[in-house]
């Protein structure tokens, strides 16, 4: 047996806690009683994301964390050259879209292909409701979205009565959600209706963090009931929504459309591309038809896939 050194310090008991906000390579942790305490990583690495359960000790005023508990799920992009984590263990990944500024397909395929690969349910939602023209445009856009089995919910979060926000406090109810839209489309403004107290929260934690200095927002975590069953984590960064982590042939088994019809493939290695006999692009129409695929979600899949076949380095 390995000689042990003597402990001059009483060993201070390792207590679990929750990451609800990080920067740099600080963080704050919440405690099971919801105190809560800025953490720091042991060792170089800063490993820690928002969603994390950690293992932490006190250290000072402070605490060091000595363990990311493990992950039920990680939600994260990757280009080129980094990663990034947006939050883990996570039960849902709400889309935010706007009537206006018109949204991307493109951007919402991935922020979509990306939650499947995490294996966390996805949810859209189309806000803006009071801007009718480009509303029922937009909506006929999603058409397909409805279709392969998404829930798509419509909102007005400016105008709509409290009653009107209930079918999404009740998709949301006892889950932790990870808000993800493009600048514009309405974070703020759902945080701020769903979350008493959001805005002061937020200055707050990123006054703890970042000691005065400026800095831009960073993920946090927000409770939207007292019994802190539901969740709402807010997350920078949708507009370079980067999948290099994903296999191109893995494309269609995260995009429902096509999944449902790569069955029909000759080939079980089918790409999809160009083989004959393929169930997917039989299946490509313009305007969309219930069942089928649409030309945009198909011109995306093209694309993706010459994208993540493209050599690295
Ligand atoms: N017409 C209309 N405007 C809305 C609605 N909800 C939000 N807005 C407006 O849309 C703009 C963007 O809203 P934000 O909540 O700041 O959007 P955001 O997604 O946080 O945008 P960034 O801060 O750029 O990330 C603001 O001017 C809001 O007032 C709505 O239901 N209808
Ligand atoms: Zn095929």
């Amino acid at each position: 047996m390995k000689h042990q050194p003597p402990s001059f310090h009483p060993a201070s008991a390792s207590q679990t806690g929750l990451v609800i906000a990080s920067h740099g390579r600080h963080c704050v942790v919440e405690t099971p009683d919801g105190e809560r305490v800025i953490c720091h990583p042991r060792g170089k690495k800063s490993a820690v994301v928002v969603g994390d359960r950690v293992a932490w000790q006190t250290s000072g005023d402070e605490g060091v964390i000595e363990r990311v508990l493990e992950r039920r799920n990680l939600l994260y992009r990757q280009d080129e050259i980094r990663t990034k984590s947006f939050a883990a263990n996570i039960d849902l990944v709400l889309v935010l879209v706007a009537a206006e500024p018109v949204f991307s397909e493109k951007q919402l395929t991935r922020a979509l292909i990306a939650a499947e690969a995490a294996h966390i349910q996805p949810l859209v939602a189309l806000n803006k409701s009071d801007l009718t023209e480009p509303f029922a445009h937009a909506w006929a856009r999603l058409a397909p979205y409805r279709d392969m089995g998404y829930a798509v919910v419509p909102l007005g979060l400016e105008h709509d009565a409290d009653a009107e926000l209930a079918p999404l406090r009740e998709l949301l109810a006892g889950r932790a959600t990870l808000v993800l839209g493009p600048s514009g489309a309405g974070k703020s403004t759902l945080i701020n209706r769903l979350v008493p107290g959001a805005k002061a929260l937020t200055r707050e934690i990123s006054q703890v963090l970042n000691t005065g200095k400026h800095t831009t927002t960073s993920t946090s975590w927000y409770w939207l009931d007292a019994a802190r069953t539901t969740a709402l984590i807010d997350s920078p960064g949708f507009q370079e929504f980067g999948l290099h982590h994903i296999e191109p042939a893995q494309l269609p088994a995260y995009m429902p459309d096509l999944r449902r019809h790569v069955k029909d493939c000759r080939f079980y290695n089918c790409t999809h591309l160009h083989e004959p006999g393929c169930g997917v692009r039989a299946e490509v129409v313009w305007p969309f038809e219930p069942g089928r695929i649409s030309e945009n979600r198909y011109a995306i899949y093209e694309e993706l896939f010459a994208e993540l076949s493209a050599p690295r380095y």
